[in-house]
């Protein structure tokens, strides 16, 4: 069992409407609300050799990514500390208020407890026009797919790539980026925190639409062998670009640094150069 699987047991719960998207979404008088939490811990998300400063700054980083992909801007910040030695609380709050100050977002309280096992959960509130809000199920046929950023970056720097060990441990959300493409008129968007691919295949079952993307067109990480680095950019997590779609006319969006991998196509699944591409990417297990 995987996580994705079990979002669809949850989705049976408490419906369509509060898991389909990166953030919950709520309704504001003129605006929307937005929030999200996210829980990162040492086996699974905390590489050898990582700060208690930079474990701070991810776990503020991956909330503030999923605000942003809503188009939203961050407004607060909690973070809760599970801990097995008290002096580690303040690096750790000091990275993630570092993080939140870097994107005008504040960190406003937690919560904390003795733990075997550093385990951070942070929630984040943002807030967006009814304009600007962008959700995962927005895509149409003939929109074009691109992503910000370089997909593959953290998978390499884990790999042992020194030059990406940064972008590993000190993601940057892209805050400025998810509001200027809601402004423009993205019509759907997420992170891709789990891969590319596999939010190529979120992203396409959220909207109904099938997807056709150019592996030529892919950006990718440089000073790795090729087949690495393709595979890296298809598959590797924990970058924490935004990949959306947007008609023809909008793209590309005036100050953010964007690449057009492919087009929305009436239909489902996702193709690669035209074979079907794997859905598979970083992901939690259970036995
Ligand atoms: N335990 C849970 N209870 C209720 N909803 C959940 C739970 N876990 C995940 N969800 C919801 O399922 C959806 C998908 O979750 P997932 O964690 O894959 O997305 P995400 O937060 O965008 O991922 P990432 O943090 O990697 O960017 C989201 O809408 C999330 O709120
Ligand atoms: C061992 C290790 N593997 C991968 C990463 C990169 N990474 C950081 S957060 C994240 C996804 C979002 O988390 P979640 O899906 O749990 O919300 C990923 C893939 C890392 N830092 N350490
Ligand atoms: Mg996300
Ligand atoms: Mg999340
Ligand atoms: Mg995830």
């Amino acid at each position: 069992m995987d996580d994705r699987a079990l979002v669809k047991a949850i989705r049976a719960i408490i419906g369509s409407d509060a898991t389909d998207d990166d953030c919950a979404v709520i309704e504001d008088g003129e605006n929307y609300l937005v929030m999200s939490t996210d829980m990162l811990h040492e086996t699974t998300d905390f590489p050898k050799g990582i700060t208690d400063y930079e474990c701070g700054w991810m776990a503020a980083a991956v909330t503030l990514s999923d605000v942003a992909s809503m188009g939203a801007a961050p407004i607060a910040l909690l973070l809760a500390v599970g801990v097995d030695r008290a002096e580690r609380v303040e690096e750790i709050t000091r990275g993630a208020d570092a993080c939140c100050r870097a994107y005008g977002c504040r960190l406003m309280g937690g919560d904390m407890d003795a733990h075997s096992e550093c385990t951070l959960v942070s929630s984040g509130l943002g807030r967006v026009s009814r304009d600007g809000l962008v959700r995962r199920r927005g895509a149409q046929p003939g929109d074009v797919v691109a992503i910000t950023g370089i997909p593959g970056r953290a998978q390499a720097g884990l790999d042992g790539y020194p030059e990406y060990w940064k972008a590993l441990i000190t993601p940057r959300p892209g805050v400025f980026e998810g509001q200027a493409l809601g402004r423009a008129g993205a019509t759907a968007m997420m992170d891709v925190s789990d891969g590319l691919s596999i939010s190529l295949h979120d992203l396409a079952e959220a909207s109904g639409v099938r997807m056709d993307v150019d592996e030529a067109a892919i950006p990718r990480p440089g000073g790795v062998p090729a087949e690495d680095a393709a595979r890296y950019a298809l598959f590797g997590g924990g970058d924490f670009g935004l990949l959306f779609t947007c008609p023809e006319d909008v793209f590309p969006v005036a100050g953010v640094d964007a690449t057009c991998i492919g087009r929305v196509a009436e239909g489902e699944g996702v193709y690669l150069d035209g074979e079907p591409l794997a859905k598979a990417g970083y992901a939690h297990y259970w036995e």
